[in-house]
C-alpha cells in the first residue's frame, strides 16, 4: 500500500471544520460529475464535531441532500433512542436540519428494531442492504467517501484489535460483542467492506491518539492495529490535529 496522506491541522476544531468544507467540496464536486454520493458516517468526537461544523456551514446549501446516501460505519447496538447511538447522534448534529431523503440514509439496526435484541441478524441486515446497493458489483457498494474515527488503541469503526471483527475475510458486516469500549455490543463494517471505499479520510484528535497513529506509520500490522489496515482504494487521508501528529516524523 502507498502510505497514507496526512494533513495536520493547529486544533480539533480546526481539524473539524475542515473536514467538513474538505466533505462539502468533494460532495458538490460528486454530484456535479455523477449525479449523487455516498459517504459512511463515523461515530466518535470528531466524526460528529465534522457533522456539527458542517451543519452551521453556509456552504451546506452547495450540497444537493436528496442525492445522497448515507450510511454508518458501525453502531452501537442500544435501542433507537439511546444518546450511544452513532445515528441519532448524527441526526442531531446534522440530518435532523438538512433535506436528507430519507429513503436514502441507510442506519444499523437498533437492539429495539427490527431484528430484536439480535446483532448477529442486525448484522446479516446490514450486509443484505450492502449487496443490494452494490448493484450486482460486489458485496459492496463503492462508497464515494469513508469517514473514521479512531481509538487510542487503534480501533477503527467497532473493529478492535485481536478481536474477531478484525480476522473476518469474508463477510462485509459482522456483529461485536465483549468490546473493550463501551457498549459491549455493536454492528460493524469489516476490514474488507472498508476498503471497498474510494476515498478513507480517518479523523484523529488529541494526544491519546499519537501513539497509535506512529505505530500504524511504522509498519504495525492490522490484527494489532486495525487503523492500519482502513485503506481506500483511490485515497487514504489522514485528517489529525497537532497533538494526534506529534509522535509522527512525516513532517
Ligand atoms: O466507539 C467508537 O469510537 C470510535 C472513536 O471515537 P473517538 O471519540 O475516540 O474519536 C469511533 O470512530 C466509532 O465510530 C465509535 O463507535
Amino acid at each position: 500500500m502507498t502510505g497514507p496522506q496526512i494533513l495536520v491541522h493547529r486544533t480539533a476544531d480546526v481539524l473539524a471544520a475542515s473536514a467538513a468544507a474538505r466533505l462539502v467540496t468533494t460532495l458538490v464536486d460528486l454530484q456535479a460529475s455523477k449525479g449523487s454520493a455516498s459517504v459512511v458516517l463515523t461515530g466518535g468526537g470528531v466524526g460528529i464535531a465534522l457533522l456539527e461544523q458542517l451543519c452551521r456551514s453556509p456552504a451546506r446549501e452547495a450540497v444537493d441532500w436528496s442525492r445522497l446516501d448515507l450510511y454508518w460505519g458501525d453502531e452501537r447496538f442500544v435501542p433507537g433512542d439511546d444518546a450511544e447511538r452513532n445515528e441519532r447522534q448524527a441526526r442531531e448534529a446534522l440530518l435532523n436540519h438538512v433535506p436528507v431523503d430519507p429513503a436514502r440514509v441507510h442506519p444499523m439496526a437498533a437492539s429495539d428494531g427490527a431484528f430484536g435484541d439480535d446483532p448477529d441478524a442486525a448484522a446479516d441486515a446490514y450486509a443484505r442492504l450492502l449487496t443490494e446497493h452494490a448493484g450486482g458489483r460486489g458485496d459492496v457498494p463503492a462508497f464515494d467517501v469513508l469517514l473514521l474515527g479512531m481509538g487510542p488503541e487503534g480501533h477503527i469503526a467497532s473493529i478492535f484489535p485481536e478481536s474477531p471483527a478484525v480476522y473476518e475475510t469474508e463477510a462485509s458486516v459482522v456483529a461485536v460483542r465483549n468490546c473493550p469500549k463501551p457498549p459491549p455490543t455493536r454492528v460493524s463494517l469489516t476490514l474488507p467492506a472498508i476498503r471497498h471505499a474510494s476515498e478513507v479520510w480517518l479523523l484523529a484528535a488529541g494526544e491519546g491518539k499519537a501513539d497509535a497513529l506512529a505505530l500504524a506509520l511504522s509498519g504495525a500490522g492490522e490484527i494489532q492495529l486495525p487503523v492500519a489496515g482502513a485503506t481506500g482504494r483511490g485515497r487514504t487521508l489522514w485528517l489529525v490535529d497537532d497533538a494526534a501528529a506529534a509522535k509522527l516524523d512525516h513532517r
